[in-house]
């Protein structure tokens, strides 16, 4: 097969690989790059495999960061773009289940494409546009099946994420799993439990945040990988709703939400699940606000000041999770009620702390308080959003 135009992106990576050639050596596009093109999908990095050893790469090259050189990665900076170069390897050796313990150049690209994840991943493409294909991977495109290269076996072995990453490109590309690579996955889950969070926690956002992630969710329960993920051992009748979900997730927020919800995480835990998966404090803190705010629609109708100590982004990620869970709610109403809020945010109170000084009133706990009543009384309408009038709000109390 050999692809007549190349989009942009191929074509100014081109003179690169021209580069190594003209030096003597095999240069190839490879990896995800070649499997979204063939799918128009959107490419956003190129991957460039080659024979010539790290040191020759950086020859050729006046513009070089080693990001991975003992892996054989070379980054080269061409005419404002980066892009990274490896080496043909092979690697041997995976006493951890995670990093190669050696890895090994080799200069043929068969040698490399067989050490790779999946079929649809092994495809190399040369400068002319040539699609290499020597495991199939191109049938298993057209058949939509996410396919060990190999021996599944030996390649969940190599890199026990892979079995992440099987599940997420389900989710993604909307493929099925092939039964050999599926019986894999079953028999070796409990290897990922050597695998850091961070890096289960990529794969696994990838997945929810694909467009079917609730068909890959239910592979990730029953192949048992979800029993290896922090929080989630022995609560499968739980995450059991997950694939019978409104709504796959699109937001980062609204799928750890939703996850906490279905696992009925109270309130004050929430912060120490989220740590258990490595989330950022910044994470943590939205999916806090949109879980509080959703237990008081849940149970009453919100008050005024409690849609404002919510705030916009909070309101909206709770009526996304709502629409995902099914939970009827009258968004429209809540939307319409917070546009109406006289001020929107605690920053948009026309006086602060230090007004409240200036006017005699000393600091402390009792400043605090009087300044949640002004934002109160402001909030609910009472009193206007003004210096004078909130000078005069406290003359009178
Ligand atoms: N555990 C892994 C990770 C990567 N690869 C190989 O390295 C390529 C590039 O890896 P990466 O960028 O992580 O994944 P992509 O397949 O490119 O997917 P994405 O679109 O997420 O970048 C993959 O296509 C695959 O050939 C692999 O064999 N095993
Ligand atoms: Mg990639």
């Amino acid at each position: 097969m050999k692809i007549d135009k190349l989009p942009s992106i191929f074509l100014s990576a081109l003179p690169v690989l021209e580069i190594l050639e003209q030096a003597g050596y095999e240069a190839y596009f490879v990896g995800g790059a070649i499997r979204d093109l063939l799918l128009k999908r959107p490419i956003h990095d190129i991957d460039i495999a080659t024979s010539a050893y790290p040191e020759e790469v950086k020859k050729l090259f006046p513009k070089t960061i080693d990001t991975g050189i003992k892996h054989g990665t070379v980054t080269v900076l061409h005419h404002g773009e980066s892009y990274e170069i490896t080496t043909f390897r092979t690697e041997s050796g995976y006493q951890d289940f995670r990093r190669p313990d050696k890895v090994t150049f080799v200069r043929s690209l068969a040698e490399d494409l067989k050490r790779r994840d999946f079929t649809i991943n092994a495809l190399a493409m040369n400068t002319s546009g040539d699609i290499i294909d020597l495991f199939d991977g191109l049938s298993d495109l057209h058949k939509h099946l996410i396919k060990a290269v190999g021996n599944p076996l030996e390649r969940f072995h190599e890199d026990a994420l892979r079995m992440m990453r099987a599940v997420r490109f389900m989710s993604q590309l909307g493929f099925k799993l092939e039964k050999q690579t599926a019986i894999a996955l079953k028999e070796l889950h409990p290897l990922l439990a050597k695998i850091s969070v961070e890096r289960i926690r990529d794969e696994f956002v990838k997945m929810g945040l694909g467009n079917d992630s609730r068909r890959a969710f239910a592979v990730f329960l029953n192949t048992h990988l979800s029993e290896e993920v922090p929080n989630f051992a022995g609560k499968k009748n739980l995450l059991a709703v997950y694939p019978n979900l409104k709504f796959n997730p699109d937001l980062e927020t609204s799928l750890w939400s939703v996850i906490a919800i279905l696992l009925k995480i109270p309130n004050r835990q929430i912060a120490n699940f989220m740590r258990s998966w490595k989330n950022s404090n910044l994470m943590t803190n939205k999916v806090e606000k949109i879980i509080t705010l959703f237990d008081v629609i849940s149970a009453h109708v919100p008050t005024d000041f409690e849609l404002f100590e919510a705030g916009e982004e909070t309101l909206m990620n709770t009526i996304d999770i709502a629409r995902i869970l099914g939970q009827p709610i009258s968004s429209e109403i809540l939307v319409n009620r917070y546009r109406a809020l006289p001020i929107k945010k605690a920053a948009d109170l026309a006086v602060d702390g230090r007004f409240l000084i200036n006017l005699g009133i000393k600091p402390g706990p009792e400043l605090g308080n009087l300044l949640l009543t002004i934002k109160k009384a402001v909030v609910a309408g009472e009193l206007e959003n003004s210096p004078e009038a909130i000078a005069a709000f406290l003359n009178v109390e």
